[in-house]
């Protein structure tokens, strides 16, 4: 862990290869929270020594072939991790420098913030593509973050989400229907805006014309299509200048036609010193505000899921070791074990 001058709190996973979570990384990263919390730190940030990994989630072989007692300290300690990581009153933002699968996608969910920098890598709960059901916790670290629609999709089907994917979802035009409609709309030639009150003096001044005294619904008819035709551009431009006005105020932020933020991540970066640059700002944001009110407020909004585990810890932690200890899953886990050193010696 690494204090800068602002009081803000980089820690740096480091655990060679891949950052996977073992019990010992676990008491090392709860010991650390603890410690942010005790020094009044202004924030925290999460990051990886890798180049390329953020974290590979939970570390296989404390699963494969394990001692009884371990096995239930590692899940009790996994259990704590993410009850002090979610549960943090002092504001958390991870700098994903890196893949982020199963378990890694549930510490950088656990925070407040995600920025993830562009490149080929992926995030997201896979659990069920490898024939697992994430416990309850660990689906709702996602569904706190993104839509529950889009949230139940990802974990039915395991997605591993691009860093495109995580940053935006598309609208059900798609790709495909936005590229039809042509270049995004903030892109292309822009007409003078008018304001309200000259487009209702432009149609007041239609509806007081000559054409409109002769008082014939097909003339006014004609009368609005001519209007309409003519005015065409302004209105279409008026309609959108007002709802990118109310997107702004808003705060949803329309980059392109077609497509809006959502946001698995909240920002992506070059590299991982614009990463930590984006997260410290996020943390900065909450200069003006008061610490106490600001900690409580976000664990009364994070109460619920908090109490769920709470409440069911020895029942989740029960349903893990018979589900790790059945002969079947460690038969998976010796297979994936297999997989994944195959593809590392390739
Ligand atoms: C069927 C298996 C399911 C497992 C769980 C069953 C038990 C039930 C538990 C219920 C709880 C549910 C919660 C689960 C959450 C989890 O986190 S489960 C873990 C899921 N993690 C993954 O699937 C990630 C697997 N790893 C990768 O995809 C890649 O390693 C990577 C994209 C992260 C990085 O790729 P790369 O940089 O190319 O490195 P590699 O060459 O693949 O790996 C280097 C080295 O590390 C070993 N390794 C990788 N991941 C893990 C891991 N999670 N645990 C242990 N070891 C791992 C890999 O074997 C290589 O080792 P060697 O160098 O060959 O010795």
């Amino acid at each position: 862990m690494a204090v800068d001058n602002d009081g803000i709190a980089v820690v740096t996973l480091q655990r060679p290869p891949v950052n996977s979570l073992n019990l010992d990384l676990l008491q090392a990263m709860n010991n650390t929270f603890d410690d942010v919390a005790k020094n009044k730190s202004k924030g925290m940030i999460l990051t990886s020594a890798s180049p390329t990994v953020f974290s590979a989630g939970l570390d296989i072989m404390e699963m494969y072939k394990p001692d009884p007692k371990r096995l239930e300290t590692f899940w009790v300690t996994l259990q704590d991790m993410w009850l002090k990581l979610f549960g943090a009153s002092f504001p958390t933002a991870a700098a994903i420098n890196g893949h982020a699968p199963a378990g890694g996608c549930l510490i950088a969910t656990s925070c407040e913030y995600r920025v993830m920098l562009s490149g080929k890598f992926t995030i997201g709960l896979n659990e069920t593509a490898l024939g697992i059901v994430p416990p309850t916790w660990i689906q709702d670290s996602l569904r706190h973050t993104i839509p529950t629609r889009q949230a139940e999709i990802a974990l039915t089907t395991g997605k591993m989400f691009t860093v495109d994917e995580a940053l935006k979802w598309r609208t059900n035009r798609g790709a495909e229907g936005a590229a039809r409609l042509g270049p995004p709309v903030l892109e292309g030639p822009q007409m003078p805006p008018r304001s309200p009150d000259q487009i209702l003096n432009k149609t007041l001044k239609m509806c007081l014309s000559p054409k409109m005294a002769l008082d014939t619904g097909i003339i006014k008819l004609n009368a609005l299509n001519e209007y309409l035709v003519t005015e065409r551009t302004t209105i279409v431009d008026n309609a959108i200048t007002f709802g990118i006005k109310k997107c702004n105020d808003m705060d949803i932020n329309i980059q392109k036609r077609g497509r809006r933020k959502v946001g698995l991540i909240d920002e992506t970066a070059a590299d991982k010193a614009e990463a930590i640059e984006k997260c410290k700002k996020f943390i900065k944001r909450f200069d003006k505000i008061p610490s106490l009110a600001r900690g409580m407020t976000k664990q009364i909004f994070r109460q619920e899921v908090l109490q769920k585990l709470l409440t069911n810890r020895q029942a989740d932690t029960k349903q893990f070791l018979d589900l790790v200890n059945q002969p079947k899953i460690q038969q998976s886990l010796e297979l994936y074990l297999a997989m994944l050193k195959q593809k590392s010696q390739k």
